[in-house]
């Protein structure tokens, strides 16, 4: 199965030539969080967290509510920069960047909010169309991509319902459709299971695990440990858990 993206009629793009599925850390990371911490002002959150995040990897991220995990997502795309430490992003220091790499980085990085963050006076199309509109392409021109899109996440019948007729699993399916729009090397996702039930959880895990088998880079926050054992059995996952403020490895009994 190769969903389309707009305007890339070969299919989504994967990176480079490192194969699937690489939980390799020693070689070149397209997101690695060097010693970072971060702090919002109320003591530190995180402390010390050094993750590298190889092409073609699927990473789980989980901890306890209030641990830091959506935090520790922003600082992978960018959206948050580190109090100490550094991260970086296909190989640019993300403190530093300027538009134009931002620009790039957002491209590159496809992001599923945990809020979904729909336009509710637009239609499914339209919003999993926004990051085309944004970037100034014609969406008259990438129909055909958008309508294979929403048939590779199940949403082709719901193409012009707006966002508040949407089921909890249609929403994040729209979500994770306009997270790949712009074709991304790297999907994050924060709870993308959450508040939708086993068998909608089973197929979002679905949907990730065909990207990661196509060579993207999947991070996904959860608090579902079922989602992560499901997932085990389908992909080399490495699960990272936050305590205490800082990131460990898990351990192979999940
Ligand atoms: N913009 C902000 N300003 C101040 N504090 C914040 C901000 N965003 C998050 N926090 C605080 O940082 C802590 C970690 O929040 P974060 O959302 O990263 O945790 P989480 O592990 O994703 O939680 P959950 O599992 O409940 O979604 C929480 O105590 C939260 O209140």
């Amino acid at each position: 199965m190769q969903p389309l993206c707009a305007g890339n009629s070969a299919g989504i793009e994967t990176v480079g030539t490192v194969g699937q599925n690489s939980q390799d850390q020693e070689g070149a990371a397209v997101i690695e969080l060097d010693n970072v911490g971060y702090n919002y002002g109320g003591g530190e959150l995180l402390s010390n967290v050094s993750v590298k995040l190889a092409p073609g990897s699927f990473h789980f991220l989980t901890g306890p509510s209030g641990a830091g995990k959506t935090t520790l997502l922003k600082l992978c795309y960018g959206a948050l920069t580190p109090t100490s430490g550094r991260a970086r992003a296909f190989n640019m220091d993300i403190n530093g960047l300027d538009r134009d790499q931002m620009a790039f980085l957002r491209r590159r990085v496809g992001v599923v909010h945990q809020d979904c963050r729909f336009l509710d006076h637009l239609s499914v199309l339209e919003n999993i169309a926004l990051p085309l509109t944004v970037s100034g392409r014609d969406i008259t021109q990438e129909e055909a991509n958008l309508r294979e899109l929403l048939t590779w996440v199940g949403l082709s019948e719901r193409a012009h319902a707006t966002p508040p007729e949407l089921s909890g699993g249609e929403r994040q399916r729209a979500a994770l459709a306009r997270s790949v729009i712009l074709s991304p090397d790297v999907i994050i996702a924060d709870e993308p299971t959450g508040n939708v039930d086993w068998e909608m959880s089973q197929r979002l895990l679905q949907l990730l695990v065909e990207l990661n088998h196509m060579g993207k880079t999947v991070l996904v926050a959860t608090h579902d440990l079922s989602l992560i054992r499901a997932a085990k059995k389908q992909v080399q996952a490495r699960v990272l858990r936050i305590s205490n403020r800082q990131l460990q490895q898990a351990g192979a009994d999940l």
